[in-house]
């Protein structure tokens, strides 16, 4: 870029350009739209049941009927996709897991529904051992080491379980390797070929997740850290070999988690590989900007909107986030 070319002050006035709202939307680079969000939804046993996060003021496990509803409202929104995560009773929680690949847990069940109730929102869902393992690790724990590959062949039974209730975005938030190629060639194998693979590939171990935790119910369970299997957060060229690493193996779509802390990422990975490039706004950013915004020490609703935004300028093409249908009201004006 010819930088040398910009004309010294007075010639050059940036002000210029930003002296009214419509000449600052003429020279607007990044936009937000609702066709941007994917909104992550907690789900619960149970019927008719709403009941707060406490840790996440504003967000709520919901019952499978409940759920039904708000992807229906989503959908009306113009909100593209809905994220399941299950909270699971403590009495399924095993060290086998083997909750992960019923046909009928609470996650398919309310994939199932959502789609017998014909409602047009895509459906993205959680590949992880964690809500299932009584250690409250997402791989095997075996003498207090989580072991690769044996988890793997886990993941692969749990992914296709959820795309035969009719998942379209499978998202492995494991963080083992080779489980994407495994999941890939699984799929094919079953006939599944339009099934998406959003693939957490540049997830970091991360203090930011408490909320989610409380949220499914894994704080509790959790035996130590993910250290082993998350990445660590001084790190950014390990990012960009794990995403070549899961392009390479059908990933269709990669996602970099935690958002705020790790947009350098973003920026690197939508740089580096041109692909449709994911952050997730975890359950941390979403406390910290409303405990602030509840405290009256910042305004929610800018705040919100302006963290949304440097997701785009960082090269995201879109954003999971627990503000999605608050976001989609604000922007529909309704
Ligand atoms: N594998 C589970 C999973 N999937 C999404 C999140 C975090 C989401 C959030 O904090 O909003 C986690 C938590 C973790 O890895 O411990």
């Amino acid at each position: 870029m010819p930088f040398n070319a910009q004309a010294p002050f007075p010639t050059t006035r940036f002000r210029r350009t930003r002296q009214s709202p419509q000449i600052r939307a003429l020279v607007q680079e990044n936009t937000l739209s609702v066709g941007d969000l994917i909104w992550p939804v907690f789900v619960r046993d149970g019927e008719n049941v709403v009941e707060p996060v406490q840790s996440m003021p504003g967000v709520n496990r919901l019952s499978v009927d409940k759920i039904v509803d708000a992807a229906r409202e989503a959908a009306d929104l113009g909100i593209p996709a809905i994220c399941l995560f299950p909270y699971t009773d403590a009495s399924l929680k095993t060290p086998d897991s083997a909750e992960a690949w019923n046909p009928n847990n609470l996650s398919n069940r309310a994939t199932r529904a959502i789609r017998d109730a014909g409602i047009d929102i895509a459906i993205m869902s959680d590949v992880a051992l964690d809500p299932y393992n009584s250690d409250g690790h997402d791989g095997f724990v075996v003498d207090g080491k989580i072991i690769n590959d044996e988890t793997v062949d886990a993941l692969v039974k749990q992914a296709i379980e959820q795309a035969r209730a009719g998942v379209d975005i499978i998202g492995p938030s494991d963080m083992m390797d080779g489980r994407i190629g495994a999941i890939r060639a699984a799929l094919e194998a079953e006939g599944f070929r339009d099934t998406m693979l959003l693939s957490y590939s540049a997830k970091y171990a991360s203090a930011f997740y408490g909320p989610f935790r409380d949220a499914v119910g894994a704080s509790g369970a959790l035996k130590g850290d993910k250290t082993t299997y998350q990445m660590n957060p001084a790190n950014s060229d390990e990012a960009l070999r794990l995403i070549e690493r899961d392009l390479s193996e059908g990933a269709d779509m990669v996602m970099v988690k935690p958002g705020m802390p790790y947009l350098d990422i973003c920026r690197r990975v939508k740089d580096t590989f041109a692909v449709p490039t994911y952050a997730y706004q975890v359950s941390g950013e979403y406390a910290m900007i409303q405990a602030a915004a509840l405290n009256g020490w910042i305004d929610g609703e800018k705040a919100m909107l302006e963290s949304l935004m440097c997701f785009k300028r960082a090269g995201c093409d879109g954003i999971l986030t627990y503000f999605a249908p608050a976001v989609a009201r604000k922007l529909q004006g309704v």
